[in-house]
Order: structure tokens, then C-alpha cells, then sequence
């Protein structure tokens, strides 16, 4: 684990919890994946911004909470034209749950990651899903994990807010990384975080911007410095309009290439 000095203290709780909370006893998972790159290749071939929606029922920064379906919420992104689907399965800090999930990857045929704290291997076999999250600060034995995670048949998403960190992923043979814009210290967002790393990203890796995405203008600035897809949480969410429209949040989102929307 690397330093906590610097962690807000919602973080500093999250991981807590995260350390406490048990694996499966039932044995390791085995995963169908479905191709997070040939997902990629198709909204390409579409004409649509690969961007990845993300159920997230409540935050540390959200202004509330969203008591959707998050089945439906799910389809709705799908029918927005979301290339993948992002579920929080944290419960005590984001409202997750891995039963969810499990819910929506039977719902929709699109990629889904399993966004959470994962901290251990038996942490790997709580639910199966086609993408996983592994964020470099928190884990100490990254190239473990990232195996661990492959032989059950996971795509690793490994997450990095920095150069440092992205080294030490890509030297743990990442090949999906996902660049923050948030900060863990103040939960603080800048779109320049993903500016700064991605230049020395190579070509071969999937290169995914997380966070603090709002606008089409956001798309547009995130995908000039080199996304592949984009992770969207917030601004999809609206988690203050209550019952805003998933759906056209995405939409929105997913044509921003198309001009006609020049907020
Ligand atoms: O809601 P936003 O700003 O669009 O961000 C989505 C996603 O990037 C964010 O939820 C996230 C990125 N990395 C995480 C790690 C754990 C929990 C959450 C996250």
C-alpha cells in the first residue's frame, strides 16, 4: 500500500472499509469476457464517442442520491449509445452493490467493469464482470493482482493519476489505463491530469480518461490528448436532477464529435 498521508478523509474511510470487507469463499471466478476492444471497434465503425457510463448511485461528491433502478439506468446509457458499462459495487460510500451488477451484465450486451476497491485477490471472486478495476495507489502486489485478474478471465482496468504511477503500470504489464482527472487528496477534478500522462502512454495500450467529464466540450478536449473511450459518472448521473435523463445525458455525450452541440 502506498503513503495515506494525503488521502481525504472519505477516501481514508473507503479504504477502511474496503480492507475489512471479506473475498468469495466459493473458489476463484471464470469469466466470458466480452471484448472491451471489439466494443471499442464498433462504436468507432458507429461514429459514436466511446464512452463508458457509469451507474453510480451516490458519491463522497455527489449532491445526493439517485434510488433508480440501476437496471434501467443501465439500459437507458445502453440506449444512449454507451460502448460500456461502469457499476460501482462499493455499498458503505457509493451506494454499490455486486448483486447489481450481476443484474445489468445480464441486462445489456455491452462490456461491464467492475468499479471498487479491490485490495486483495479474493476480492477478485465477489462477481463476475468484464472489466475490473485495479487502482495503483491502493494495491501493493500490482503485477499479482493483474494476473490473478486475467487468469479468471477479468481485462484489467488499471488506474494511475500520475507518470509515477503510470510506470509502475505499465511495468506491471498494464495494457487498459485508465488516468484519473480526480484527485484522491481533495477530490479535486482537472482535466489537465489526463493532458499530462497521456503523452507517455505508448500507442499499444487502451487509453481511458476517468473522471470530471461534463461537457461535449470535455469530450472533445479529453479525446484531442488521446482517449480511446471515456469514463462518465456525474455528469450522466445528475445526481441533483433527481430524475434527469440518463438516457439523453449520454446521448449527449456519445455525439459529441458531431459539432452540433457546442456547450
Ligand atoms: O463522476 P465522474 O466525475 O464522471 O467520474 C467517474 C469515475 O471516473 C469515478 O467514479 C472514479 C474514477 N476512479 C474511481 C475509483 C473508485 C471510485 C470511483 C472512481
Amino acid at each position: 500500500m502506498n503513503s495515506e498521508t494525503e488521502l481525504a478523509p472519505a477516501v481514508a474511510s473507503i479504504l477502511e472499509a474496503a480492507r475489512e470487507r471479506g473475498g468469495d469463499d466459493g473458489g476463484a471466478v471464470t469469466v466470458d469476457a466480452r471484448s472491451v476492444s471489439d466494443a471499442l471497434a464498433q462504436a468507432d465503425a458507429d461514429g459514436r464517442v466511446p464512452v463508458i457510463a457509469e451507474v453510480k448511485p451516490t458519491s463522497p461528491t455527489a449532491d445526493g442520491t439517485r434510488e433508480d433502478d440501476p437496471v434501467e439506468l443501465a439500459e437507458s446509457m445502453v440506449a444512449g449509445g454507451a460502448t460500456a458499462i461502469s457499476v460501482l459495487t462499493e455499498p458503505s460510500h457509493f451506494g454499490g452493490s455486486p448483486a447489481a451488477l450481476t443484474r445489468i451484465r445480464e441486462a445489456v450486451d455491452v462490456p461491464v467493469l467492475r468499479k471498487d476497491f479491490v485490495l486483495r485477490e479474493a476480492q477478485l471472486d465477489v462477481v463476475e464482470a468484464d472489466l475490473l478495476l485495479l487502482i495503483v495507489r491502493f494495491v501493493d502486489d500490482l503485477e499479482g493482482l493483474i494476473a490473478a485478474a486475467r487468469e479468471r478471465g477479468f481485462q484489467p482496468l488499471v488506474e494511475v493519476h500520475d507518470r509515477k504511477e503510470l510506470e509502475t503500470a505499465l511495468e506491471a504489464g498494464a495494457d487498459i489505463i485508465g488516468v484519473n482527472n480526480r484527485d484522491l487528496a481533495r477530490l479535486e477534478v482537472d482535466l489537465e491530469t489526463f493532458e499530462s500522462v497521456a503523452p507517455h502512454v505508448p500507442d499499444d495500450v487502451t487509453l481511458i480518461a476517468e473522471s470530471g467529464i461534463a461537457s461535449p466540450a470535455d469530450v472533445r478536449r479529453m479525446r484531442e490528448a488521446g482517449a480511446d473511450a471515456l469514463l462518465v459518472g456525474s455528469a450522466i448521473m445528475d445526481h441533483a436532477g433527481g430524475d434527469s435523463d440518463v438516457r439523453e445525458n449520454t446521448r449527449r455525450l456519445v455525439r459529441a464529435d458531431d459539432g452540433t452541440d457546442l456547450t
